[in-house]
């Protein structure tokens, strides 16, 4: 469904009077089969948005090639357009129209008739958990509606590939649970391929068949969330210690599970170590603090998460690298030269209805 080699976005901006060239992404490969769930993570200013994109013919590669649905993107913009629905970031900036003729008139953009796009939209509405909303404003939705209203207006055209681009930024807790259920049943029940980027860890974790990691513009990892996972050296092991003075007996217990010298870290009352299969090991180390009369506080076993993988390949947790990036500038968008390789290929809304404004972020605007 997507393939692409080599992808590059550079940028430039202004900071005062000093020109500076940002490589937002930086020879990126990527391929997606159909049905797949595909998570995109990384960091904030990763390069999943300009990625994304770039994929759905917003943005000109500076270089590299990429074919999405069959098609390629620099020079067959309008095929790739018709057979894609891409959900913005910015979600839908609503007219003041109610959201079934939101819906309606979106569709016909695509020239389809507008008995068709009702008939569609309603039963998106019922499957998309919007019961009885297709005659309210957007602006009196919650934000899990509003952004299942985003989807729907995605899939009002039938694609058979969707990019979701931060889908669940700003719901709360039930609201994202719910999301994600309906994302899984893009697959599950209408066969619909998804790219969605994100950087909540347990979104990815929850919701992709693999996973691809983006970090500084490039590609550091494309896997299961399972196999990512096994890369990293062993479950956390961590003893609290109920008296100090035991400490470093407890730390030489602990090293005789871990291969290799110098895993084990003692940081207050806690000694902690990467042990390979702990739930295995474990009761002997149990067993052998208790011979020793080494008395614990508690105990924990945390298995790796995401968060492990991307610290294992970058040397950085994605929230370190998510501060030092709002350090930089975060996403440096002001003083964008208008000349930037790259400019828009047009908003979509300017686009003769025959070239098929496949996005929900042009019809929006
Ligand atoms: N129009 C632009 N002009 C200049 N720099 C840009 C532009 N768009 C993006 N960038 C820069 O490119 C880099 C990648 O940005 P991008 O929005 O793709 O990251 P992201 O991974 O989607 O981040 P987030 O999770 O915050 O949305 C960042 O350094 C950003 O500041």
């Amino acid at each position: 469904m997507i393939h692409a080699r080599g992808l590059v976005q550079t940028f430039h901006t202004k900071r005062g009077r000093q020109r500076e060239e940002v490589r937002a992404v930086d020879g990126v490969d990527l391929d997606v089969s159909e049905g797949e769930v595909v998570g995109f993570l990384g960091p904030n200013g990763a390069g999943k948005t300009t990625t994304l994109r770039m994929l759905t013919t917003l943005l000109r590669p500076t270089a590299g090639t990429a074919t999405v649905a069959g098609y390629d993107v620099a020079t067959q913009s309008v095929e790739v357009r018709r057979r894609i629905g891409y959900v913005s970031q910015a979600g839908g900036a609503f007219s003041g129209a109610r959201a079934g003729d939101e819906v309606v008139d979106h569709g016909m953009l695509y020239g389809l008739p507008q008995r068709l796009v009702e008939e569609r939209g309603k039963a998106l509405f019922e499957q998309m958990d919007l019961p009885g909303l297709w005659a309210r404003m957007p602006k009196n939705m919650s934000g899990g509606q509003k952004r299942r209203l985003d989807i729907v207006m995605g899939l009002i055209h039938e694609p058979k590939l969707v990019f979701l681009d931060e889908p669940t930024t700003g719901l709360d807790p039930q609201a994202r649970a719910n999301l994600w259920e309906h994302i899984r049943g893009l697959r599950d029940r209408l066969g619909v391929t998804v790219l969605l980027t994100t950087h909540y860890l347990d979104e990815a974790d929850a919701l992709s068949d693999r996973i691809i990691i983006i970090d500084q513009g490039r590609i550091v990892a494309s896997d299961t969330a399972d196999n990512l996972k096994a890369q990293v050296a062993g479950d956390l092991v961590d003893l609290e210690v109920h008296d100090p003075a035991q400490l470093s007996a407890a730390a030489e217990r602990l090293a005789t599970l871990v291969p290799g010298p110098g895993g084990v870290e003692v940081v207050d009352r806690h000694v902690r170590a990467r042990v390979p299969r702990a739930g295995r090991s474990v009761q002997g180390l149990l067993r052998d603090l208790d011979a020793a009369s080494i008395e614990l506080e508690s105990i924990e076993v945390l298995r790796p998460t995401l968060d492990d993988v991307f610290l294992t390949l970058t040397g950085r947790s994605l929230r370190e690298a998510e501060a030092a990036s709002e350090q930089v500038g975060g996403t440096g968008q002001d003083e964008t030269d208008p000349t930037a390789a790259g400019a828009s290929t047009g908003a979509p809304t300017a686009t003769p209805v025959t070239s098929s404004p496949t996005t929900t972020e042009g019809a929006h605007r």
